[in-house]
């Protein structure tokens, strides 16, 4: 595997690491950046053949495949004076940068303009991995195809590369509803503890109800709506909250929301 760079050692970057070193595998050279850098030492601490470098320039040099995974309001001073030669592959995990914004730049610090009349050939390639990656457990969508990077995804879980920034655009959306999952859940077992059942067993009971519901979407032989049918009896207590609850207009807030959130990612 060639050499992989991370900067911007947070939760992502970390998750990446993990998912490299996950079970038996764990052969690849890894350079982080010094920022975030209590993770960055524990990590290297971990495990063999992940360094911290000095600065980000040093994790570029010293990678052939850079992955960029700090927050976006923070690209600019990340990306501050870097160059990046042609031969490395870029990977920009940043939610709202476009991989134009991104070469504009790249292109900016590498002549150090004020404004960027050219950009760099760098191959950049978007990618929204998430922190299930740690386990190799979930699939990375990138954009466009590129097969060393959909080769590092398919190794960690997945990868599913599609065809313009429009459609990964759609699928980033997406992953912004998990954690409205979470306090769904959250807000369920907090339900029950409010009519008087003990918080640590609601919650433990929550748990097992969806893990139940987990296990049972591996099963791709069945749609998502057939799914629903299998578990609702007509007329029954799942179907009495479905229709009352998840109601048309309780639908229709739920994709405006995502309509409002896939403008801003555009
Ligand atoms: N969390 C998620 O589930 C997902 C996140 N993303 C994207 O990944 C990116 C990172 O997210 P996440 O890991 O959650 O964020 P975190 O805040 O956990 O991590 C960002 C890291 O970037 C570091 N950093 C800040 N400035 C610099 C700099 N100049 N040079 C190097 N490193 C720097 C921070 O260091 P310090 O702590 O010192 O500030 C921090 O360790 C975001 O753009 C996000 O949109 C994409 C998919 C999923």
């Amino acid at each position: 595997m060639k050499p992989i760079g991370i900067i911007g050692v947070g939760e992502i970057g970390r998750a990446i690491v993990e998912g490299l070193h996950h079970g038996a595998a764990g052969s690849a050279e890894v350079f982080l950046s010094p920022r975030g850098a209590r993770t960055a030492a524990e990590l290297s601490e971990r495990y063999e053949g992940v360094r911290v470098c000095a600065d980000n320039q040093e994790v570029v040099d010293r990678s052939e495949l850079v992955i960029i995974a700090v927050r976006r309001q923070d690209r600019h001073e990340a990306l501050a004076g870097l160059k990046v030669d042609e031969d490395r592959i870029v990977v920009n995990v940043m939610a709202g940068v476009g991989n134009d914004e991104l070469r504009r730049i790249l292109a900016t610090e590498a002549t150090e303009a004020t404004e960027a009349t050219e950009a760099t050939d760098v191959p950049l390639v978007r990618a929204i991995p998430l922190p299930a990656i740690r386990e190799r457990r979930s699939v990375t969508v990138t954009c466009p195809s590129h097969p060393e990077v959909d080769s590092l995804f398919e190794q960690l879980g997945g990868a599913l590369p599609v065809p313009d920034e429009d459609a990964f655009n759609v699928l980033s959306a997406l992953t912004g509803t998990l954690t409205a999952h979470y306090t769904y859940l959250a807000t369920l077992t907090s339900w029950a503890a409010g009519h008087g059942i003990a918080p640590d067993e609601a919650d433990r009971y929550v748990r097992g109800l969806f893990q139940g519901i987990g296990r049972s979407l591996g099963d791709e032989t069945r749609s998502l709506h057939q799914l629903a049918a299998d578990h609702e009896t007509p007329g029954g207590n799942n179907e009495r909250i479905r229709t009352t609850w998840f109601d048309r207009a309780n639908s229709e807030a739920l994709k405006k929301a995502l309509d409002g959130l896939l403008a801003d990612l555009k």
